[in-house]
């Protein structure tokens, strides 16, 4: 049985220095920046739409985030790096995929998979650590599932270990190779 394989690559942005606009206002708008803000809470972000919702509003403000209550139109785009379109009008958002596709944006039509340059995953924070979960767009519910299972299971203290291990590679004197090979045996033991 040929096994289908997610090919996806996941790379760690900096949205604090990176502009993301989000079009829409409603249920799904308020679920893509309350994911992005729950892992990234300095996000560069800016929304635009033709109404918002209080929850949305509140949330907003509490990041101090720019609204701009009118229809989308594509100047908007100018100077962004990523758009979210995520309005209940699927030919705006079949629009805003093709001014993005034209700015060469990355551009997320939210659950639109053909219309996704990228997908938002699961994630999972734990300090310095952060594990990003996708399931190649086939099934975000397992994504949910999976991110609250790794929640429950990885301890607070990884973070511990990390700062360790960052404050012993310090110490250690010698070449590339050497610090490699000292920092691969005091934790070869983590597999067991
Ligand atoms: C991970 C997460 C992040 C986030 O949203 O930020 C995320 N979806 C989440 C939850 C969720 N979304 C939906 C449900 C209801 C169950 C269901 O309908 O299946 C649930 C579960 C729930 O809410 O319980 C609806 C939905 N979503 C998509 C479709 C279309 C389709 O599946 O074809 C439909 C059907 C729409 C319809 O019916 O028309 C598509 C996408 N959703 C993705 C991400 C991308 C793929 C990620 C991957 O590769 O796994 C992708 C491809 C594009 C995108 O980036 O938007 C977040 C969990 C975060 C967390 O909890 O940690
Ligand atoms: N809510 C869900 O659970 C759900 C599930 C699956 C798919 N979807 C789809 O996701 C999309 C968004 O759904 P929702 O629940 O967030 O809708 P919603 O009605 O809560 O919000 C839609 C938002 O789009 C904005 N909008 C509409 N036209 C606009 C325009 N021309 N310019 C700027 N903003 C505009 C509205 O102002 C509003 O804020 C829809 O296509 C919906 O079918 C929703």
């Amino acid at each position: 049985m040929l096994v289908e394989k997610n090919e996806l690559y996941p790379i760690f942005l900096k949205v604090n220095q990176l502009n993301t606009i989000i079009v829409g206002g409603g249920k799904v708008a308020l679920e893509k920046l309350s994911f992005l803000l729950k892992s990234s809470p300095n996000a560069k972000v800016a929304l635009i739409a033709l109404d918002f919702s209080s929850e949305l509003l509140a949330l907003t403000k509490k990041h101090k985030i720019l609204t701009m209550q009118r229809p989308y139109t594509s100047n908007i785009l100018h100077k962004q790096h990523m758009v979210i379109a995520a309005t209940n009008d699927s030919e705006v958002n079949a629009q805003i995929y093709k001014d993005a596709k034209e700015k060469q944006l990355l551009v997320n039509v939210a659950d639109t998979p053909h219309l996704c340059d990228f997908y938002l995953g699961g994630i999972v924070t734990k300090g310095n650590v952060k594990i990003a979960i996708s399931t190649n767009g086939k099934s975000p519910t397992t994504a949910k599932r999976l991110r609250q299972f790794f929640e429950e299971v990885i301890p607070e203290d990884i973070n511990l270990l990390v700062g360790n291990l960052h404050r012993f590679r310090k110490t250690i004197k010698g070449n590339f190779e050497s610090k490699v090979n000292a920092l691969n045996k005091l934790t070869e033991g983590l597999l067991n």
